[in-house]
């Protein structure tokens, strides 16, 4: 009864479909980790931390959260392939970044890149969810200092936020989705 009366809602008021990009580096070149783009992927579908590989191409899932349906557009950071980035943009409601907290030194580089893509004129009316990944580690970088060396205050007319987070236990995940869930249904 319970699926029936869901069933008949959904087909009344379909539920939102929002177009997510995953982005942020990997870590394949100098042998470090990328940023935790795939982990936080199949953390949200699965509820389960998968033994990833370096993304070559991409993952897409959807996951459906209060009311609104996600598509997840998880798209592989090594250095030759973020030109390829570009071709996942259109349609795109929302990008959700994601750092590794515990790369200081690429902390810029990951700032470098953000920038860039904000620039892009397909991109203008979307939100950014930076997630601050990697927080259980013991060196991590906090997250407030994260924030400014990815030169987020400076960002005009875009809603952001940055959540800190551990793709591994899952901390911080659902309240960066329900920052993300809030605002793009405020902008719908
Ligand atoms: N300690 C810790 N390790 C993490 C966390 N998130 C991801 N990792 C690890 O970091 C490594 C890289 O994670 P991936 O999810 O494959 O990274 P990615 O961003 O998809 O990388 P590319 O596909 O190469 O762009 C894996 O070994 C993960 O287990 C976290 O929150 N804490
Ligand atoms: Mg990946």
């Amino acid at each position: 009864m319970g699926i029936l009366i869901s069933r008949l809602f959904d087909s009344v008021w379909p539920k939102k479909d929002m177009r997510i990009l995953l982005l942020g580096l990997d870590g394949v070149l100098l042998g470090l980790d990328g940023a935790g783009k795939t982990t936080i992927l199949f953390k949200l579908k699965l509820g389960e931390v998968v033994t990833t590989i370096p993304t070559i191409g991409f993952n897409v899932e959807t996951l459906e959260y209060k009311n609104l349906k996600f598509t997840m557009w998880d798209v592989g950071g090594q250095e030759r392939i973020r030109a390829l980035w570009k071709h996942y943009f259109t349609g795109s409601h929302g990008i959700i970044f994601v750092v590794d907290s515990n790369d200081r030194e690429r902390i810029k580089e990951a700032r470098d890149e953000l920038h860039r893509l904000l620039e892009d004129d397909e991109l203008r009316n979307t939100a950014l969810l930076v997630l601050c990944n990697k927080q259980d580690l013991p060196y991590a970088v906090p997250t407030e200092t994260v924030a400014r060396e990815m030169g987020l205050p400076q960002l005009r007319g875009r809603p952001w936020f940055i959540q800190s987070c551990c793709a591994t236990n899952g901390d911080g995940l659902y309240e960066g989705l329900d920052w993300l869930g809030k605002t793009l249904k405020a902008a719908a």
